[in-house]
């Protein structure tokens, strides 16, 4: 396999263009503990949430939504259904959608529950190096929702599970890497400070839902998803003063970066 290439930051600007003049429709069936800053986070970026939670109406949201985020952080049965019915009916609508494992590898439910997900083919896996690892089958769960792993440790595992399941996979942490299983592009940008504020990588996820929406190269979309998060994140950290204002500064550096600050950045 070729090394990972950084990200070209024109293709973030491109992409950050696209999602801006689309606003495309999110649907967000994710974990109790991230539906604040899972909708915040998309609409600071230019995207529109809807957290649409029930079996009877799971399907027909998931078919009008331009992508749609299964996270399985807080995985109970009533919810399993629901997304259940989401993923079939946005297979069938041709609706992009993005599977977050959190913890997969942890408890026996939810790694079922992604096994038997990953099956229906999802277009993007997101998740943090002991997860990507876990799904490839290289053992490495986590310590609960945490890695305990560095993301270049799992950069063969993410390429494996992208040609395993034909999803683009991006695996997160100090360098994030995305692949199809034969390109793989690093967006070595991010700070710590980003794991100290619960819900950063499950709103990544839901960015990353957000971005394959209508998008024409979804490779390119995934990487420019976590590209936006770890810049932002930088900018955010430099103007707070922990992880309270970090989280309110995050919200703000989405909402100000621009395409032509990336522009201006890549020259
Ligand atoms: N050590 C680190 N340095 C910089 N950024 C990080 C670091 N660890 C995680 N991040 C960033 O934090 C966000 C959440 O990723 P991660 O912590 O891997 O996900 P999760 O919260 O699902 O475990 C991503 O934007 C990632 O790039
Ligand atoms: C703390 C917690 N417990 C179950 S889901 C969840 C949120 C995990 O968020 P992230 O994966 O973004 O750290
Ligand atoms: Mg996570």
């Amino acid at each position: 396999m070729p090394s990972p290439i950084t990200l070209p930051l024109h293709i973030v600007a491109d992409e950050l263009a696209r999602l801006r003049a689309e606003q495309p429709l999110v649907h967000l069936l994710t974990n109790e503990v991230v539906q604040d800053i899972s909708a915040n986070v998309l609409l600071a970026t230019g995207a529109a949430p809807a957290m649409i939670v029930a079996e009877e109406e799971a399907g027909a949201f998931a078919a009008l939504a331009g992508g749609l985020l299964i996270n399985v952080g807080t995985l109970y049965p009533a919810r399993l259904a629901a997304m259940r019915i989401a993923v079939d009916a946005a297979n069938a609508a041709g609706t992009p959608w993005t599977l977050d494992p959190v913890a997969v590898g942890v408890l026996d439910y939810r790694t079922d529950a992604c096994r038997e997900l990953i099956a229906r083919r999802p277009t993007a896996i997101r998740g943090n190096a002991s997860e990507i690892l876990a799904l490839a089958g290289f053992g490495g769960a986590g310590r609960g929702v945490d890695s305990t792993a560095g993301s270049q440790s799992a950069v063969s595992a993410a390429e494996q599970l992208a040609r395993d399941t034909g999803a683009i996979v991006a695996v997160t942490g100090e360098t994030d890497f995305i692949t199809d299983g034969e390109t793989t592009w690093a967006t070595p940008w991010g700070h710590p400070m980003l794991t100290r504020v619960v819900g950063t990588g499950c709103a990544l996820s839901a960015l990353v839902a957000a971005f394959t929406a209508h998008a024409p190269n979804r490779l390119d979309a995934v990487a420019a998803a976590c590209a936006v998060m770890g810049i932002c994140g930088e900018r955010a950290e430099s103007a707070s003063d922990g992880p309270g204002s970090f989280g309110f500064a995050l919200l703000d550096a989405l909402y100000l970066l621009n395409p032509r600050m990336l522009r201006e950045l890549d020259a």
